[in-house]
Parts: C-alpha cells; sequence; structure tokens
C-alpha cells in the first residue's frame, strides 16, 4: 500500500476564507512504559471550514482520537508526550501556545464529546448545573440562567427538561447521559465540536436519534464538526469530507460522496469491502439508511 498524504488540503476552501482549522504535518508520541513509546500520529494534515462536518475513520489504534485530543488540547499532559507540527486556529498557532491559551480555546471554541459520558461528567453534582457551568460567559449576560439550561437541553433532545436538570447523571440513561454531554458541549457555543464516537456504548435506537440531534443541533448553530467514527456509513449520512487514518497517517481524504464511492486507496477500499460484507445488499455506501450498519474495526 503507498501512503498517500495529499498535501494540496484546499479545494474545498475559497480563496479569500482561510480554514478555520488548518492542522499541518502533525506528529504525536506517547510514552507506553518508562523506556517505550508509540509514534501514534504521522504528518497529520487536516483543514476545517467554519460550518464544515469533516470525518476522521480508520481501524482502531490508527491514530483518529489522539489526532482529536490533540486538536482539542486533551493529551495527557506529561513532558514525555512529544506534539509537533502546527494546529492553527483561525490563524492562531496552538502549538507550543501557553496554557491560558489552550484553555481559552477548549472553554468557548472547541467542544469534545467523548464515547463514555460518565468518564467526562461530574458524579456528585445534578446534570442542569453542570450545564450551567458549561455555558458560554458572555459579557453583560447571566453566565447559564435556567431559560438558557434548558435551551441547550431542548437543543440536544431531552424532554422533561426540568425533571432531567435535577437529576445525577447515574439517574439517567446511556443515551440520556449522552445527550447532557452534547447539551454541555453546546452550550458553550464553540466553534468546533469534536465528536470521537459519540454513540459507540448505545443501543441500536439510540444512537440513531443521538446522532439525528447531534447533526440538527449543529446545523441550527452552524458548528463545524470533527466527527471519529469506525462507522462509515455515520460519515456517509453526516460529514462533507472524510480523512482515513491508518497506522497514524492520513491515507486518503476527499469528498465523502468521491471517497466513499470511488478510493484511491487499497486500505479504503478494504474498509468499504468489510463493511459491505456487513451489511446485505449495498455496494452504495452513501446510500446506506441506517446510521449503524457501517460499522469497521
Ligand atoms: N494515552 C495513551 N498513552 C499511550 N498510548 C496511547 C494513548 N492513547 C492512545 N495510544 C496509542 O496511540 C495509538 C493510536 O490510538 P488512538 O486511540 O488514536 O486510535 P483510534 O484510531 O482512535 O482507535 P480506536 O478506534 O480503537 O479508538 C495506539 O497505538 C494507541 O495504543
Amino acid at each position: 500500500m503507498t501512503l498517500v498524504q495529499n498535501t494540496d488540503d484546499t479545494t474545498h476552501m475559497t480563496a479569500t476564507r482561510p480554514p478555520l482549522l488548518d492542522v499541518r504535518g502533525l506528529s504525536v508520541t506517547l510514552p507506553t512504559g518508562p523506556s517505550d513509546s508509540v509514534h501514534a500520529v504521522k504528518d497529520v494534515r487536516l483543514t476545517l471550514a467554519v460550518g464544515e462536518r469533516v470525518g476522521i475513520v480508520g481501524e482502531s489504534g490508527s491514530g483518529k482520537s489522539v489526532t482529536g485530543r490533540a486538536i482539542a488540547g486533551l493529551l495527557p499532559g506529561s513532558p514525555r508526550v512529544k506534539v509537533d507540527g502546527s494546529i492553527r486556529f483561525d490563524g492562531t498557532e496552538m502549538i507550543g501556545a501557553p496554557p491560558r491559551t489552550w484553555d481559552a480555546i477548549r472553554r468557548s471554541r472547541v467542544s469534545m464529546i467523548f464515547q463514555d459520558p460518565l468518564s467526562f461528567l461530574n458524579p456528585t453534582m445534578r446534570v442542569g448545573r453542570q450545564i450551567r457551568e458549561g455555558c458560554r460567559r458572555i459579557v453583560g449576560e447571566p453566565r447559564g440562567g435556567t431559560e438558557k439550561v434548558y435551551h441547550y437541553m431542548t437543543l440536544a433532545g431531552l424532554n422533561d427538561v426540568e425533571t432531567v436538570a435535577r437529576k445525577y447523571p447515574f439517574e439517567l440513561s446511556g443515551g440520556m447521559r449522552q445527550r447532557v454531554l452534547i447539551a454541555i458541549a453546546l452550550a458553550k457555543q464553540p466553534e468546533i465540536i469534536i465528536a470521537d464516537e459519540p454513540t459507540t456504548a448505545l443501543d441500536v435506537t439510540v444512537q440513531r436519534l443521538v446522532l439525528e440531534t447531534l447533526d440538527r443541533s449543529v446545523s441550527e448553530l452552524g458548528t463545524s464538526l470533527i466527527m471519529i467514527t469506525h462507522d462509515l456509513a455515520v460519515v456517509a449520512k453526516l460529514c462533507e469530507r472524510v480523512y482515513v487514518m491508518y497506522a497514524g497517517r492520513v491515507v486518503e481524504h476527499g469528498l465523502t460522496k468521491d471517497v466513499f464511492t470511488n478510493p484511491a486507496e487499497d486500505y479504503t477500499r478494504g474498509l468499504l469491502r468489510s463493511v459491505r460484507s456487513l451489511t446485505d445488499d449495498s455496494d452504495d455506501l452513501v446510500g446506506l439508511s441506517s446510521p449503524t450498519t457501517g460499522r469497521i474495526g
């Protein structure tokens, strides 16, 4: 297999508008033992325009999550974690930026939604308060009034918001906890949401509902989305462009419909074949109706 990195990643951008996020030559090495490390991400190039949705797909261990966490500044804080290359938000270089610059980005510009809401939510705090604390500070406005909290809960597809806001995370179902996480992510009014396997832990029907909610809410707010997933059908449904990762590298990227209908790389063809062997009839992934039938890895 040839590992091809397309260096001209500008086809989706207009000449006048630079990307909101511009990642170049991203490389991440993580310690795996006292004297061992793994080069998890290698020379990754990725861009995201305002309001755009891109998917990152690839088999387990290909570097999808580490790429997402690097972009969100959420890699483990150890001097043995090495991040090189360039991550620019709106032109501001983040690699090597001081912690307060990263804090500002995470507070109001980038939200991350994880697979396991329980590891993110505070078990001892009612969910309404957690959403209120996530609300973006806007000068001259109260931080997170009750109405605002209910607004984001509703946007995230939660019903009976007054009751749910008073619950603790353990009192909610997995699907509701994931919606609370989406509400917290939206409450920051971020420019970018990075969703890392946001529905993997949920059952099939709830997966679909949560994905529809995410789809609708980011559309309503004009938020850009990076969807990290094993599930090619989710990307086919939600994302205009897709990056395919293998062994830490982007091996192929482009418009989702082009990559999925006419892949340039053997690796991508293999991924698509593995999905088709799981689905009965489809040789047209873009046409898959269920977002839960295209898993790989
Ligand atoms: N905190 C960590 N410390 C050490 N190594 C890590 C850490 N997180 C990930 N890795 C390693 O980095 C590589 C890329 O992992 P990553 O989680 O990004 O893969 P992935 O494509 O997201 O896989 P999955 O789909 O299974 O989540 C793997 O070799 C993994 O074992």
